[in-house]
């Protein structure tokens, strides 16, 4: 068995070398890009670069590993080089172990200054302030629909959109004991209870329900209190050290959450992009029909369509439009401007690379 293993463990230390070599010589390279950024004062952190590259290696992939195994290392690697031109702070809805934790470094790998925020307006400050270079905020869930609160601060905000991303939620019900023995409340942010709500309703019916700031938090409140069980992930878990009393409690398999991150940074064209835009139309019918026909008139695809109510009283909406496509692209720019035209308010949120 040894003497199997040990020239296959040569080859690996000598591939090993390799790829560190190879690495040193991009870094080196990255710290040179870094220099020239610096004399133009150009941007570090380049999301649809970014992006590119991470298409590309899944493109060329020749297997065995992963697509997405191979994309979560050249995450890392791009991370680790944009670090030696600058660490970029990102501020997001602490505290860590958090899922807005988990987007922040599925956007960004892990070589950043993590900023940990109470509130998600408190993200939006933090990078309005430029205390952070951008922002991570949840913005919609696939069970439970919008994050009202993000969409009420992208209306006022200076910021921009800069990039997306998409990860899959999954809840554990957690203990310190990893048993429902001398439980008499479940905790979690509200919308992982309403995530878990028919799962909670067949098996735990009569236990309390407690919305808390996080579900993180829960997870450390279950962590001093043998009373309480926490709804989170598996790794908030991980961290306040519970046992799992059931994992993925959530009623959607697919559960996903969406973020957006915002920032100062106008991203450029990557080549699959979204533009993200809220407009208001005035209060006659067919309004939002007529406002909307130049999108279809120019070959522009609507991915998402919300609405908020003004909260001026009267029964107005904000909608908030997601299209394929980027501001810079022909047709997208067209349908905007007529777009624009017809609306009662308009504000392109931002454009930036589809998330992986
Ligand atoms: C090296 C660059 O800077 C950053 C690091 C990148 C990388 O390591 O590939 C890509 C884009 C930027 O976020 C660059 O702009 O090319």
């Amino acid at each position: 068995m040894t003497d199997k293993l040990k020239p296959l463990r040569q080859q690996i230390d000598e591939i090993d070398a390799q790829i560190l070599e190879l690495l040193s010589r991009r870094g080196r390279v990255a710290q040179e890009v870094g220099h020239v950024k610096a004399e133009t004062n150009a941007p570090v952190f380049r999301p649809e670069r970014e992006a590119q590259v991470l298409r590309g290696v899944a493109d060329r992939n020749p297997g065995p590993l992963k697509n997405g195994d191979v994309q979560t290392i050249f995450r890392e690697i791009m991370s680790a080089c944009r670090a030696l031109e600058k660490r970029v702070t990102v501020a997001y809805l602490g505290p860590a172990g958090t899922f807005s934790e988990e987007a922040v470094y599925k956007q960004f790998g892990s070589a950043i200054e993590g900023m940990p925020c109470a509130s998600i307006d408190e993200v939006f400050r933090a990078t309005e302030a430029g205390t952070a270079d951008f922002g991570v905020v949840p913005v919609e869930n696939s069970s439970e629909g919008a994050i009202n609160r993000t969409l009420d601060l992208l209306l006022g905000t200076t910021t921009v959109i800069s990039g997306e991303v998409s990860i899959p939620v999954h809840h554990s019900l957690m203990t310190r004991t990893g048993t429902m023995e001398g439980v008499t409340v479940v905790c979690a942010h509200s919308q992982a209870l309403a995530q878990c709500q028919v799962w909670l309703n067949l098996h735990h019916p009569d236990i309390e329900r407690r919305a808390v700031a996080s579900n993180a938090e829960a997870a450390r409140m279950a962590s001093q209190d043998p009373s309480i069980a926490a709804i989170a992930s598996e790794m908030a878990g991980e961290q306040y050290k519970l046992g799992v009393v059931e994992a993925h409690i959530q009623d959607d398999p697919h559960n996903r959450t969406r973020f957006v991150v915002i920032g100062k940074l106008h991203t450029n064209p990557s080549g699959r992009d979204h533009t993200s835009l809220v407009l208001a139309v005035p209060n006659k019918a067919g309004a939002v029909y007529d406002l909307l026909a130049p999108v279809a008139k120019h070959g522009v695809s609507m991915t998402r369509f919300e609405s908020r109510p003004a909260r001026i009283g009267t029964w107005e909406y904000y909608f908030y439009v997601d299209v394929e496509g980027h501001v810079q692209d022909a047709n997208v720019a067209r349908a905007l401007e007529e777009l624009k035209q017809n609306a009662a308010f308009f504000k392109v949120l931002g454009s930036y690379p589809v998330s992986l």
